[in-house]
């Protein structure tokens, strides 16, 4: 079924091309017909009249029709792949707009490892199956069968004696299939967790190395891979039973038809000619239906990920608001009988909250107070239970949320450096802006000094997740970036976790002066800065 529904949906994305295919195929097994009884025509009237002009012509000409329907498989071959490629790409493509519109809860509970390994091997494993399907099994479908009826006309009882022994050898084909399936399932569950353990050992490598569990970490890993091993060698010999057994079925069955067909030549029933060519043909058969089995790993693997691919596809992780207007904002916020909880944890409970256009708001409340919590309702990230926000005096669910979002620029409390240049880092979501403007931008969030010490300045590089910079420098970045924007509501989430109080007080006095006078929101832990807040919101810790 899982294969039925994945051929459907690339048969689909094809359009009408796929009868392309099927009508080279079948022009493929069109050209095999004549091959058949040139090769009966030499044995039967060529070799015995001892007529090379005869040999000759048919030598050419077996040649001619050869390297047609080489031609004519690269054709076909290269046209499936190119509609393959691009179903692939659709797929690929569909998943990372799925992946962008995630909402932040979805995101929060999302296996991520599992929809790394969904876009980037799944994808890769549905291109194969797509080329297996396509480009393999059918053209190799369409000249077995056409080969088979050859085989039927060419000699009757001897077809009727090898499609006896044809459903024995699927019979077994399908238990060993079936074996397979088993092992492949083995073999992706170690794999997966073979990724899902390497990105750890990547991501938490500072962690393992100033906790001293490399020595455990490294045994741990050392028995998945033993794992991943035994079960890709159980998958490996699995398959290798299955191609093996079928093989030396053929051949046990050639023996007995190659037997059963020169007793009928020596009975004067059959010329050696008709012989002859039903062994040529037998052997194309053979070797279409080794080229079929071949494909088999790659359509069961291929099915496989095509469910992965469509699970996370079908699931309900969409953005929370919905809404599609696009106005001015001034930076004014309003939280009305806001009420969330995670589960049994209620937060806020019939919470109100304004933030008025250009006064700062100081935010402070102990660890686990709901401050971030907070920050995501007003990002728009999570939707209240009941209540709702307001931006500009019109209702979230009203705004085109990302747009919103556009106005508001936020200096989280984790890090949001990537692999770049600090340029790239400054200037990231942020569009036509010219160097003048960045430079007062990392004017204004106190970088200059650093960056002038550069010798690449602006262009140099800060490795992965900003890895050669401080914390400071890292958090400076994003204060450049909201400079940059010239959002209408700056929100400031626990500033003096890398900064002291000076730098944030200098970058927050700046901000309020900036021409736009935006909002600012500050998040902390502790009422330090309150010399800054216009007004000081304070919350406390509730535990269920
Ligand atoms: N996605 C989530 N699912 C369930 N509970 C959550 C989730 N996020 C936060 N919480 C819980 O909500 C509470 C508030 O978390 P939040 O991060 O908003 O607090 P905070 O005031 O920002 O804390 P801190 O000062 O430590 O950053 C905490 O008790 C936390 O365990």
């Amino acid at each position: 079924m899982k294969i039925l529904s994945s051929i459907r949906f690339l048969i689909a994305s094809f359009h009408q091309r796929i009868w392309i295919v099927v009508f080279f195929s079948v022009l493929l097994s069109a050209l095999l017909i004549p091959v058949s009884f040139l090769v009966k025509i030499i044995f039967d009237q060529a070799i015995p009249n001892a007529d090379i002009s005869l040999l000759l012509k048919l030598t050419l000409t077996l040649i001619a029709l050869m390297a047609c329907s080489g031609i004519f498989s690269i054709y076909t071959r290269a046209t499936i792949i190119r509609h393959t490629k691009r179903a692939i790409s659709g797929i690929r493509n569909s998943l990372t707009a799925k992946l962008l519109r995630m909402s932040h809860v979805s995101y929060q509970q999302a296996d991520l490892s599992r929809i790394h390994k969904v876009l980037v091997y799944d994808t890769e494993k549905l291109d194969n199956f797509a080329n297996a399907i396509f480009s393999v099994i059918i053209p190799s479908a369409c000249i077995s069968f056409c080969l088979a009826v050859i085989l039927l006309i060419l000699n009757v009882q001897m077809s009727l004696l090898l499609f006896i022994v044809a459903p024995f050898i699927l019979l077994l084909t399908e238990l060993l299939r079936r074996a397979c399936k088993k092992s492949l399932r083995q073999f992706q569950l170690s794999f997966e967790n073979f990724h899902r353990k390497s990105l750890f050992l990547l991501e938490l490598n500072k962690l393992i190395k100033v906790s001293s569990t490399q020595q455990k970490e490294a045994d741990l890993h050392k028995d998945i891979i033993t794992e991943l091993e035994d079960s890709s060698l159980n998958m490996a010999i699995g398959y290798i039973k299955m191609s093996n057994y079928q093989e030396v079925i053929f051949s046990i069955s050639s023996i007995i038809l190659l037997a059963w067909g020169s007793y009928t030549v020596m009975k004067g029933e059959m010329t050696i000619g008709t012989l002859m060519s039903f062994y040529f043909c037998l052997f194309l058969l053979k070797r279409y239906l080794t080229t079929i089995g071949n494909a088999v790993p790659a359509v069961l693997e291929g099915s496989d990920s095509w469910q992965q691919c469509t699970s996370i596809l079908k699931e309900e992780s969409d953005e929370i608001y919905t809404g599609i207007m696009r106005g001015e904002f001034d930076g004014r916020i309003e939280c009305k009988d806001l009420t969330f909880s995670f589960g049994e944890l209620v937060l806020f409970k019939k919470y109100n909250l304004s933030l008025r256009p250009g006064e700062t708001t100081l935010v402070v409340g102990p660890n686990g107070s709901g401050k971030s919590t907070l920050v995501n309702l007003i990002l728009g990230l999570y939707q209240p239970q009941e209540g709702a926000l307001y931006a500009s005096g019109i209702p979230y669910s009203t705004w085109d949320i990302q747009y919103l979002r556009s106005k508001i620029a936020v200096v989280l409390q984790e890090d949001t450096t990537f692999q770049g240049t600090i340029l790239d880092n400054i200037v990231y979501g942020i569009s036509g802006v010219d160097i003048t403007a960045v430079q007062q931008a990392v004017l204004n969030s106190g970088l200059h000094e650093f960056i002038e010490s550069l010798p690449d300045g602006l262009y140099t590089m800060i490795g992965e997740k900003g890895a050669k910079l401080s914390g400071g420098q890292r958090q400076k970045i994003a204060i450049a970036r909201c400079f940059l924007a010239k959002a209408s509501l700056v929100i400031l989430d626990e500033p003096t976790n890398h900064l002291d109080q000076h730098s944030v007080e200098l970058i927050a006095t700046t901000l309020k002066n900036q021409a736009h006078t935006p909002s600012i929101l500050i998040i902390s832990h502790t009422a330090k800065l309150q010399s800054l807040a216009d007004n000081i919101i304070e919350l406390k810790t509730s535990y269920s």
